[in-house]
């Protein structure tokens, strides 16, 4: 932890959301947003489509300026243009796009040694393609991934190259868009369960925006609910299910909702 996230506290929520609103042009996509999101847990946020997910993780992530609202990330205020303050959050938190967003002409490797290039330009290229090849590693994907070419994968595979990719300069914060989303249930399952073990094991705080009714009951601590242009619940999603909200009560006990925990049919 560094003197910045001590100022903050470790108790303080590493995501900070205040207030929070968008729009474009005369659409409000969000009217007063507010959201903390705790260390160490992984948050899972539902909501219809178009409701917003994705311009919110864009709003945190500093690409898409907000009309109104506060957000602090790791203690610090995520709208500052301030390079210093801009730089501490994007070396600090991954990212995972819902198309993975790899290089294309790169291999996994070299996709995974881009940011390690980038804030450790002087680092010797063999230890590089070593700490490369252990995220790769990490992320669940053979050596031999290493050498290949994005387009030379499964989709399952793809997301575990973004994932290492994500997790090359080992940021305590990871942000990940529908992850399971075009994977077949099992490929999906072992995602999960991937996430859940990199959580255990490096303790990560895991922001999640998913449809995903398996991945919120195997693995979010706790689920935020994006509706009416604001967050209008966040609990475990055994509390949620209960909710008195019609978006809600169709999406946990419709169908789905009851397969995706157990219940007969
Ligand atoms: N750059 C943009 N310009 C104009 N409108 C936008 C822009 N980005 C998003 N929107 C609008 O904002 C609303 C929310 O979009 P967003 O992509 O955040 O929804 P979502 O909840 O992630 O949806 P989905 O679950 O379908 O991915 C939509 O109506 C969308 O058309």
């Amino acid at each position: 932890m560094d003197a910045l996230d001590e100022a903050a506290g470790a108790d303080a929520p590493i995501i900070r959301v205040r207030g929070l609103v968008n729009r474009f042009g005369s659409q409000v996509v969000h009217d007063g947003v507010d959201l903390d999101v705790r260390r160490g847990e992984i948050l899972g946020v539902v909501g219809g489509s178009g409701s917003g997910k994705s311009v919110f993780m864009r709003s945190l992530l500093g690409l898409q300026v907000p009309a109104a609202g506060r957000i602090e990330i790791l203690g610090v205020d995520a709208r500052s243009q301030d390079p210093a303050l801009r730089r501490h959050i994007e070396r600090n938190i991954g990212v995972l796009f819902q198309d993975g967003a790899l290089f294309s002409s790169l291999t996994v490797g070299e996709n995974v040694q881009v940011p390690l290039k980038e804030y450790y330009p002087d680092l010797p290229d063999s230890l590089r393609y070593e700490l490369a090849l252990l995220k790769v590693k990490l992320a669940g994907l053979p050596a031999d991934a290493l050498d290949k070419l994005p387009s030379q994968l499964s989709g399952g595979m793809r997301k575990r190259a973004a994932l290492a990719r994500a997790l090359a300069l080992d940021p305590p914060l990871l942000f990940l868009d529908e992850p399971t989303a075009g994977l077949d249930p099992i490929g999906a399952a072992a995602f999960d369960q991937l996430l859940h073990t990199l959580r255990e094991a490096l303790g990560l705080t895991v922001f999640l925006i998913t449809h995903d009714l398996d991945t919120l009951y195997a693995i979010c601590d706790r689920v935020a609910v994006l509706a009416d242009r604001r967050i209008v619940a966040v609990a475990p999603v055994r509390e949620l299910e209960t909710l008195d909200h019609p978006w809600v009560q169709e999406y946990f006990n419709g169908p789905r909702g009851r397969a995706a925990r157990g219940d007969p049919p």
